[in-house]
Parts: C-alpha cells; sequence; structure tokens
C-alpha cells in the first residue's frame, strides 16, 4: 500500500527497508517483491506524482516541490558562480524531472567498472542483458517510420520502461543528418547509439512512452506493484540515519532506519530483517552515510558525528558532466523560442498535447545527439575517457535557444549547440554542513576544476562551430550570439566556457565501488558497504567513474543487477 504518515504502517519490520523511491530505488522494489516470501518497505522524501508531458521537464526544475532545491558551493571552475544543482524528490526520483534522453554508454565504460572493481559481471557483455531487461522499444507517438534511425535486435523488447525516438521533427533535423553526409569522417552518422559504440552523430532516445507521456521508474516500476501485499510504499517522510542495533561478523550491522516527517516532528524508527538499501542518490546517500557515522573521521567530528566505520571515500570523488550551451541567432520563425516568449501559445499546445499527444511539446529539445573523440591533432592532450569506444565530448544541437545559465533574448530566433565534457578529469564532494539531516549538505561538483576539463570544453566548442560549416547550415544560421562572438582566442573562449557552464544534472561516484580487498572506495563489487552488515547502496553514487552518458538507463542497468545480487543471497 502507499502511506502518508509513517504512523500508517502495520508494522515497523520489513525484510528489506529501501531508502528513495527514485530511479534505482523502485527497481529494487519492484524486483524484490517479485519474491512472494519478501516484505518491502520504500522510504521516500517525496510526493507522489505529476503531470507528464514530455517537454515540460524544464518546468519541473529547479526550486519547485518535486525537487531538492540544492545550490553548490561557488565552483573555482565556474569563475566563482554557484549553481542550482535539483535532484528529483517524488515518486520516481530524478527519472520523473529529468529530460528523457535514454543513452547506455559505450563497451569501454562498463568494460572499465568491471576491471576497477575486478568483477566482470559489471562488463559490457554481463550487462546488457540487463539493460535489455528494462527497455520496451515502442513506436514513437507520431507513428512514423522509423526505419534507418534506429536498430530494433539491439534493444529490450518487454521491459518496463518505455523507450522511443522523438515524436516532433523540427527544422534542424536535416541540417545535422546533411552534416554527417558532408564531413563523415569527423562527424559520421551511427544508425543507433545504444549498441555499445556509441560515437557519431544519431538519432536521440528518450523514455517517452508511445502514447507520448514520461516512462519513470515510478510508472514503469512501483505503479505496477504498488497492489502487492507484500510492498509497502511510504512518502512525504524522510530518512534521518541509519543505526547499527548489533554487531555481526565483528561488523556493525546497520538494521535500523529513522525518520521524520520534518526536522520538527517526533522520529520514527523502523527495522530491517535481512538488508537496508539505500538508494537515496548522488547526493542524498553519501548525506545519509555521513549522518550514519560512516565516512571520514576528522570531517564527521567537526560536525559533532562518532565516527562508526571509517571510510574515507564516503562523499568524495563526486563527478558530473560540464554543460554548456553555445547560441547562434538564426533565420528562421519556426524554432522553439516563440512557445518560450508567448504564453498563450503555450498553452494551446499543452492542450493539443492533452487531447491529441502530438505537437512540439514532444520535442524533447534535441532529436540527434553527437558522441566524439577530439580530433587528431589533440591526440597528445590527457584522456580521461574509458577507452576508444567511449566519448570524450558530446553535442547536443536544440532548435531554440537553451540555457540553464541565460534567460531568453527578448526577440530573435536561436540554434544552441551544447557541449558537454563527457569523460571529465574534475571531482567534487558532497559533505555535511551539520548533523541535522534537514541541513542541505555542502556540494561542489568541481566543475570543470580540473584546467584540462576547459581545454577540452573549448575543443567541444570549436567541433561545434566546424559542425556548422557544413552547407546544410547556410542561410539558416546568421551569426554567434555576442558573448561567443566575442570569444575570439582560445584564452578567450576558456574564460567563456567558465562564465556559461553548468550542470548536466549527472552526479555520479559519491560512494564508488572497489576492489573487494581495496582499502580505498566505499563499496564492495556486490555493493555492499565495506565494513557494514546489512547494508548496500544502489544508485548513481556506486559508479567509480562517470559513465561517458545520461546516466539513467546505466542506473536502471545497475538496480536490474542488483536487485538479483540481492535475490542470490536470501533466496
Ligand atoms: C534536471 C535533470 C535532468 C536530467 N536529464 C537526464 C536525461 O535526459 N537523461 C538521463 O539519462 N539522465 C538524466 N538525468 C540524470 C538521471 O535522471 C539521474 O542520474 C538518475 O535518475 C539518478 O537516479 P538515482 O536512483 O541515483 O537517484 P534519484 O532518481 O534522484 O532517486 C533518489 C530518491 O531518493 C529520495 N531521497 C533522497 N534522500 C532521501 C531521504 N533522506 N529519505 C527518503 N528519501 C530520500 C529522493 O527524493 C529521490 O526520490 C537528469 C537529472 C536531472 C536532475
Amino acid at each position: 500500500g502507499l502511506y502518508t504518515n509513517p504512523g500508517q504502517l502495520a508494522t515497523t519490520e520489513y525484510d528489506f527497508i529501501v531508502v528513495g523511491a527514485g530511479t534505482a530505488g523502485n527497481v529494487i522494489a519492484n524486483r524484490l517483491t517479485e519474491e512472494s516470501s519478501f516484505t518491502v518497505l520504500v522510504i521516500e522524501a517525496g510526493i507522489s506524482s505529476v503531470s507528464m508531458c514530455p517537454i515540460l521537464s524544464t518546468t519541473f526544475s529547479p526550486n519547485t516541490s518535486l525537487t531538492w532545491n540544492y545550490t553548490t558551493t561557488a565552483q573555482e571552475g565556474l569563475n566563482g558562480r554557484a549553481i542550482p544543482y535539483p535532484r528529483g524528490r517524488v515518486l520516481g526520483g530524478s527519472s520523473t524531472i529529468n529530460f528523457q534522453i535514454w543513452t547506455r554508454a559505450s563497451r569501454d565504460d562498463w568494460d572499465r567498472m568491471a576491471n576497477v572493481t575486478g568483477d566482470i559481471g559489471w562488463s559490457w557483455d554481463q550487462m546488457l542483458p540487463y539493460i535489455k531487461k528494462t527497455e520496451h522499444l515502442v513506436q514513437p507517438p507520431d507513428h512514423y517510420n522509423t526505419s534507418g534511425e534506429i536498430i530494433p535486435f539491439l534493444h529490450g523488447h518487454i521491459g518496463p520502461v518505455q523507450i522511443s525516438l522523438p515524436g516532433f521533427p523540427t527544422e534542424i533535423d536535416q541540417r545535422v543528418l546533411n552534416t554527417t553526409q558532408q564531413f563523415p569522417g569527423e562527424f559520421p552518422f551511427n544508425p543507433d547509439m545504444n549498441s555499445g559504440y556509441p560515437l557519431g552523430i544519431a538519432w536521440a532516445q528518450l523514455s517517452v512512452t508511445t502514447d507520448s507521456r514520461r516512462s519513470s521508474s515510478a510508472t514503469a516500476y512501483l505503479e505496477p506493484a504498488l497492489n502487492r501485499t507484500n510492498l509497502d510504499v511510504l512518502i512525504t517522510t524522510q530518512v534521518t540515519k541509519l543505526v547499527s542495533s548489533k554487531t555481526v561478523d565483528g561488523m556493525p550491522h546497520f538494521d535500523i532506519v529513522e525518520m521524520a516527517q520534518s526536522s520538527t516532528n517526533a522520529r520514527f524508527t523502523v527495522s530491517a530483517k535481512r538488508e537496508v538499501i539505500l538508494c537515496a542518490g548522488a547526493v542524498n546517500t553519501p548525506q545519509l552515510l555521513q549522518l550514519s557515522g560512516i565516512g571520514n573521521e576528522t570531517l564527521l567530528r567537526t560536525v559533532g558525528i562518532e565516527m562508526l566505520v571509517e571510510l574515507d571515500d564516503v562523499g568524495q570523488h563526486l563527478t558530473d558532466h560540464p554543460f554548456l550551451a553555445n547560441h547562434w541567432l538564426v533565420n528562421s520563425t519556426n524554432t522553439s523560442d516563440s512557445i518560450a516568449r508567448n504564453t498563450t501559445l503555450a498553452t494551446e499546445l499543452l492542450q493539443e498535447w492533452e487531447v491529441t499527444g502530438m505537437g512540439r511539446l514532444l520535442d524533447p529539445g534535441t532529436n540527434q545527439i553527437a558522441w566524439l573523440r577530439l580530433p587528431q591533432d589533440d591526440a597528445q592532450m590527457e584522456d580521461a575517457s574509458a577507452g576508444p569506444t567511449a566519448a570524450q565530448i558530446e553535442l547536443l544541437p536544440v532548435d531554440g535557444f537553451a540555457s540553464f545559465v541565460e534567460p531568453i533574448p527578448a526577440t530573435g530566433n536561436f540554434l544552441t549547440i551544447v557541449s558537454v565534457v563527457s569523460s571529465p578529469f574534475s571531482r567534487g564532494s558532497v559533505t555535511l554542513s551539520s548533523s541535522d539531516p534537514f541541513d542541505d549538505p555542502v556540494i561542489d561538483p568541481g566543475l570543470l576544476s580540473d584546467e584540462t576539463d576547459i581545454e577540452i570544453m573549448v575543443q567541444a566548442i570549436k567541433t561545434g562551430m566546424r559542425m556548422l560549416n557544413a552547407t546544410s547550415w547556410r542561410g539558416f544560421v546568421i551569426e554567434p550570439t555576442s558573448s561567443l562572438a566575442a570569444a575570439t582566442t582560445t584564452a578567450k573562449l576558456m574564460d567563456y566556457a567558465c562564465n556559461f557552464t553548468s550542470t548536466e544534472f549527472h552526479p555520479v561516484g559519491s560512494a564508488r565501488m572497489s576492489s573487494a580487498s581495496s582499502r580505498s572506495g566505499v563499496l564492495t563489487p556486490s555493493l555492499h558497504v565495506k565494513g557494514t552488515s546489512g547494508l548496500r547502496v544502489v544508485d548513481a553514487s556506486v559508479f567509480p567513474f562517470i559513465p561517458a552518458a545520461h546516466l539513467q538507463a546505466c542506473v536502471y542497468a545497475v538496480a536490474e543487477r542488483a536487485a538479483d545480487l540481492i535475490k542470490a543471497d536470501w533466496v
């Protein structure tokens, strides 16, 4: 059942307690309750569902009732700016508010995870069945002929999350595709970026259903399981810490979960007979571990928390993708800019979507994505990617003005080419600001804090400019907007990058896996918190390195394997 208050629960003891009904948490909840002998409680801080119109993602965050409204520390690499850092705080977590791009990363990304952890189970070949297990490839909402835009046999066809191609053609689609014909060396066409070999320009794939709704972990994994009698879901309740009631095999056994509905409300506790599974995401999972006395002794002592388990890497190695929107004025009146400026038009389009499921509101922002290596003449540059099949940079062409940093100009129509450092060197951290679980943690994603990442970002901007040299953009692109136009030297481009970069909202690594014997890292390859009993982490914080991809498909796949690892221990 679904409960809104801990006092409503019929019991205070479950086999498994899942903290966070987010992307990963709902996979765990669904798969564990397939075993009718297991009882599972999921505790979620946020509220229940929302409207599911795909493009409205940009109105879901930051600073809404659906998000943790975090702000980063002043980012040195961003010329001292602090930026909004939203995470989903709702059933489905960030899968309910994200931009729905569906990418699996490369073979090398997964194989690196296997190498670093010493567990072949994380390799591409062994994870592919789990990646497919989440997917159900469906027709795009407008049911056009998608042949040549995706390779259906590479995909899953019976999984819970519906995957489709973009449902609204834009005027730049053909221009992007013509670029691949004119410059196939630098911008080859890739018939499906989710084959394990993502490099090139390919059609975007999205977690959007065939009837033009968002497919989230709430709609795909949680709702279908809600009627199971062995599953309870408690919302609007924040877990405040985990407590160890006993020692097992010489290690503290974290079986008690403490929670509250607000900082002033009473604390409740529930206990897990088998395991507690932390699925609170890359910001809140390290926060909860530290609140529970698991972390670096000095850092814990500064906020007055007694250390129970020494794990210096908790909250460290936070890694994210820096995201920079570059803009050009274009000769068109068909870009999405008129929707952003005209509320009457936006309302009409929303009505069109509600009635027909069609229209411009199905434009995900980007219909194609470029995953690229740096050009040959930059080959001497240091490389943090997982290997030759992994992207170093990503480009996202958008038919309109997109930015998380600048407001849309009052007039004009625009092209945006977002440039992203997909395999960054920079690292940051999540630490406690106090021992109060209701205080925001200190979030420092360290965006562009390593100078090489700034150099790579400049190469990404220049690569986007080379893309626009194709004849298909002639007569359409007029000129770069003023800040980009003024950045006429590499040094100025570096400064421009620091002034306008923000986040792709992809934090990972803050509770990373390492090999079983390694003294660093936070988790064993089977996702147990090292030095503890009864406690695992399953969410974006587990990745030892950031995959060169949008992360949700990778998180779902990790959670599918994690569910099998847990079942194997208890069935
Ligand atoms: C704005 C935005 C856009 C994005 N766009 C894309 C995209 O287009 N494509 C893509 O692949 N990825 C995208 N991502 C990234 C992707 O959505 C995330 O990497 C992924 O969803 C993370 O999953 P998770 O399970 O780690 O955490 P989440 O899905 O965030 O789940 C964590 C859950 O735990 C809950 N929680 C946290 N703390 C507590 C607590 N103390 N007590 C109880 N509950 C708690 C949260 O409320 C949340 O529901 C985007 C992310 C954001 C924020």
